[in-house]
């Protein structure tokens, strides 16, 4: 099967600065990825290249069996789904959710394209699916952060993305709206067509069993790779974050973590 994405060897530096060194990664169908990464760790970096917005100094890169420089990056970027706050801040704020979910079919911010009754019905399904029936209809600006965010993930998923991008999903969430979006992630991640996942997030606790794969990114080096059991846990994080952490699993199989 092709791999969802491979890195080999890749690096990025700017001017004297090397942001990403040798990031050697492969991310196969039905792996979910999360990735964890101190604040200038490299993760916006690495996002940015999955999506060939941002091209490596060293290394090869295949995204979807496309390796970057013999393929037409904006095809591609259409099989990849991305949700971040940074996109809410490029929207028609002022469109319904419905419109602004269909813009995604298109791959496109506001709705250029022609499209239909049926189209705009495939819309709010979507969001029907991802349990937000009560936001069909609403203007995009009255929205709370929550709510914006299941409309972004939405919106990705009205292209059928094979790789969904969540850059920090639950940034802005109080605890409740928190839970309800990783509840909603949950059940995107059960469904037969669901795309491939790669979440990054700066707390353990969001990372959810269905993420079974991790990546510790660490001055832009990756610090390790691999299965979610085997990495966290106390002694691998107390060594990654140079600190002391405590750790308690959760009946739901997620992590409470703290320093200890
Ligand atoms: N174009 C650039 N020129 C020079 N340095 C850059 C450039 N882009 C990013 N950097 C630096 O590379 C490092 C990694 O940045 P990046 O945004 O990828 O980190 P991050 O892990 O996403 O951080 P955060 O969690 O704070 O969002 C940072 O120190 C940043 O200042």
């Amino acid at each position: 099967m092709t791999a969802i994405l491979k890195f080999t060897n890749v690096s990025v530096a700017r001017g004297n600065r090397q942001i990403l060194t040798d990031i050697n990664w492969t991310i196969q169908p039905q792996q979910n990825w999360a990735i964890l990464g101190l604040n200038g760790a490299g993760k916006t970096t690495l996002l940015k290249m999955i999506h060939g917005d941002l091209w490596p100094t060293d290394g090869q890169i295949e995204v979807l069996g496309n390796k970057f420089g013999q393929t037409n990056i904006p095809a591609l970027q259409r099989r990849i789904g991305w949700v971040s706050t940074a996109l809410q801040e490029q929207l028609h704020v002022n469109d319904n959710v419905d419109k602004i979910i269909l813009s995604g079919k298109f791959s496109s911010i506001g709705l250029y394209e022609k499209y239909d009754e049926t189209d705009l019905e495939a819309a709010r399904q979507t969001l029907r699916n991802l349990g937000g029936a009560k936001l069909i209809g609403k203007s995009y600006s009255i929205l709370s952060q929550g709510e914006k965010q299941l409309i972004l993930i939405a919106r990705a998923l009205m292209a059928k993305p094979e790789l969904l991008i969540l850059d920090e999903p639950c940034n802005g969430l109080d605890l409740f709206a928190r839970e309800k979006l990783l509840n909603q992630i949950q059940q995107l991640a059960q469904r037969p067509d669901r795309p491939a996942l790669l979440m990054v997030s700066h707390h353990i606790e969001e990372i959810m069993p269905i993420f079974n794969r991790v990546l510790l990114l660490k001055q832009g080096r990756i610090f390790q790779k691999g299965e979610r059991i085997d990495l966290l846990n106390r002694a691998v994080l107390t060594a990654f974050y140079q600190q002391k952490i405590g750790i308690e699993v959760l009946e739901s199989g997620r992590m409470a973590v703290y320093p200890n």
